[in-house]
């Protein structure tokens, strides 16, 4: 079964609570929201392999480590995935990006998927899915299914909030998937929203409410 990580570094969760506060208006919760998900890509990628180099300081020659080249592709989903994607560019610039299109019906609360264009080696790259919201886990699990039918081979989702319901359904389906969260919340409402959550995510990044 996949893992989940809470990862509750104190700026991540600092941060966190100025995002779930209604006062938050838009232009500050994006910026709220691009800063956590650059701390987030900061400890999501602690396993990243290096490899010895030899470099010289103004001092002395010296062994040191850079990254051996590990292959990253960001999948944010539409569109509330894409308030997350610069900040964890800032991070991680080599990455290449996979967009999935998804919304959910607010009656059958069922994800419908628009739009899908990935990068063409998806196959040899670790991919993050990144959307804020894992409520029902609907969007979550088709997202991965449809990378898996494309070929992903390896596949880390990563969201700010989560519901347990969402973690279960992810867990259940896709048992390869760790789930890396800033926040793991109570449940969701008769309305699949998170309790106590932060809204609609897309709504407040983008001002359409
Ligand atoms: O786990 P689920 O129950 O599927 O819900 C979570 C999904 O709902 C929201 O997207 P929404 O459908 O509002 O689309 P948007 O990003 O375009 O606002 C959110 O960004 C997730 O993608
Ligand atoms: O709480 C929720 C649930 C789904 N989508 C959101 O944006 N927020
Ligand atoms: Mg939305």
């Amino acid at each position: 079964m996949g893992k989940v990580h809470v990862l509750n570094h104190p700026l991540i969760q600092h941060k966190l609570t100025y995002i779930r506060d209604k006062h938050t208006g838009t232009k500050e919760f994006r910026e709220l929201v691009d800063e956590v998900a650059m701390l987030m890509a900061f400890e999501i990628t602690r396993n990243l392999p290096l490899q010895e180099k030899t470099i010289e300081t103004p001092v002395m020659e010296s062994q040191t480590q850079v990254l051996a080249g590990k292959k990253i592709g960001l999948i944010p989903i539409l569109r509330a995935g894409l308030g997350m994607v610069d900040g964890m560019l800032k991070l991680i610039p080599a990455a290449r990006v996979g967009h999935v299109g998804l919304y959910r019906d607010p009656e059958t609360l069922k994800p419908h998927e628009y739009y899908i264009k990935l990068p063409s080696d998806i196959k040899e790259r670790e991919l993050i899915v990144i959307d804020p919201m894992l409520a029902t886990g609907g969007s979550a699990n088709d997202a991965i299914h449809s990378l898996k039918k494309r070929g992903a081979k390896q596949i880390r989702l990563m969201c700010l909030v989560g519901a347990p319901e969402g973690v279960e359904v992810i867990q259940n389906e896709h048992p390869d998937v760790d789930i890396f969260l800033a926040a793991l919340d109570e449940k969701l409402d008769e309305h699949g929203y998170i309790i106590p959550g932060l809204g609609d995510a897309g709504d407040r990044l983008y001002g359409t409410k």
